[in-house]
């Protein structure tokens, strides 16, 4: 059984302990622990895997490896006779909103991006049982996890977003955002008691700011989002964005919330400011493909805070109130709150010129 420790930072005076494990250690998204997390909730034989590929074209069975990484479902990389594969069993969540995934993961698949489409059966079914769990094949996507994007990164990240967001405001499909403005609103009260009474302050004057701010204007424009697009959701070869990937929270809504997401995991300073190169080479990119309204450049650095918000909370919701299942590393909630009270204090950098 691993020792504990007080954790002494500001959120956690007073709260909690926590193991001196190494591997218990909260993970950043991006460490090296993908090894040490546990990935696979389900595990699932090569006789069983061989049999369920037998409903889809892809070619013979030939290998099965579970992957170490993932936190939510239990993922499996497939090789076949034809090709690679990638193959999810859905552990958590809300098993009626996988088709709305299935939808969008397909429709952005057939505008070209570059996102797994779902790969459908002999009879065009998509969605599958397996082990008693929804499970879904997918093509395998190449490279990896940029931990340190550099610009042509960023660039690519900024231009692949920005046309997604041009096509995804076509997309038919409909799924309100679950952490948006009313979900801080409706939840936040549930971490106040185990946070310092300045950030049970500034958590709720910070909410009650983004309602003024938001009713003062009109809609912003709205489309599918991806609604987690952290490095970590990326894969690279080099330069070039591979794939984009894990939609699981994929919604419809306003589309300046991915984009400061994304600003806020690809293009922030270890100390929670701005990176002003990868801020600068993300956002002209995007705009090059959508340029922003002058209510979303009015909106901006409130999304930055808010979105800031929403992991914040979100993860402070898993340390303290909804513990995951299984044991798994939480993601630090400290890194956003960081990240929140230095857009605070500094604001947003100013957003390129559009040309
Ligand atoms: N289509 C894919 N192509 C390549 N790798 C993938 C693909 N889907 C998932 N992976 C790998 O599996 C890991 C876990 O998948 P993910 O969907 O992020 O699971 P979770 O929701 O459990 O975090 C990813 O970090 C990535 O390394
Ligand atoms: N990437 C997130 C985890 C997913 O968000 P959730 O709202 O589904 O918990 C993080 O880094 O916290």
């Amino acid at each position: 059984m691993a020792a504990e420790t007080t954790v002494t930072n500001n959120a956690f005076q007073t709260h909690t302990t926590l193991p001196t494990d190494p591997a218990s250690r909260y993970n950043n998204g991006l460490s090296n622990l993908g090894e040490i997390l546990m990935a696979v909730f389900t595990p699932l034989s090569d006789v069983q895997v061989a049999a369920f590929l037998e409903k889809f074209d892809v070619g013979s069975f030939v290998s099965l490896q579970g992957v170490a990484g993932g936190t939510e479902n239990s993922t499996f990389f497939v090789t076949t006779d034809r090709r690679e594969l990638v193959l999810t069993l859905f552990e958590q969540g809300e098993h009626e909103e996988l088709p709305f995934f299935v939808e969008l993961l397909d429709y952005l698949d057939e505008h070209r991006l570059p996102v797994p489409g779902t790969i459908h059966d002999r009879e065009g079914i998509a969605l599958h049982s397996l082990a008693g769990k929804p499970a879904l094949l997918f093509p395998r996507l190449p490279g990896k996890h940029p931990s340190a994007p550099n610009l042509a990164q960023c660039q690519a990240l900024g231009n692949t977003l920005g046309h997604l967001h041009v096509v995804s405001q076509r997309f038919p499909g409909h799924r309100p955002n679950p952490r948006d403005l009313h979900w801080l609103r409706a939840v936040h009260h549930k971490v106040l008691t185990y946070i310092s009474p300045d950030d049970q302050t500034l958590m709720k004057n910070e909410v009650d700011d983004f309602e003024g701010a938001f009713s003062q204007h009109g809609e912003l424009p709205q489309g599918a989002l991806h609604g987690d697009l952290f490095r970590d959701n990326t894969l690279f070869e080099g330069d070039q964005l591979g794939g984009i990937i894990d939609f699981y929270n994929g919604c419809t809504g306003d589309l300046l919330f991915d984009l400061a997401i994304v600003i806020n995991d690809w293009a922030t300073n270890e100390d929670g400011t701005l990176n002003a190169e990868r801020y600068e080479a993300i956002l002209s990119a995007y705009q090059a493909r959508r340029p922003l309204t002058a209510n979303e450049r009015e909106l901006w650095p409130t999304m930055l805070r808010m979105t800031a918000l929403r992991y914040w909370l979100s993860r402070l919701l898993v340390v303290y109130v909804d513990p995951p299942a299984h044991d798994l590393t939480p993601h630090d909630p400290e890194r956003f709150r960081t990240i929140l009270k230095a857009r605070i204090a500094f604001g947003a950098l100013p957003l390129p010129e559009v040309y």
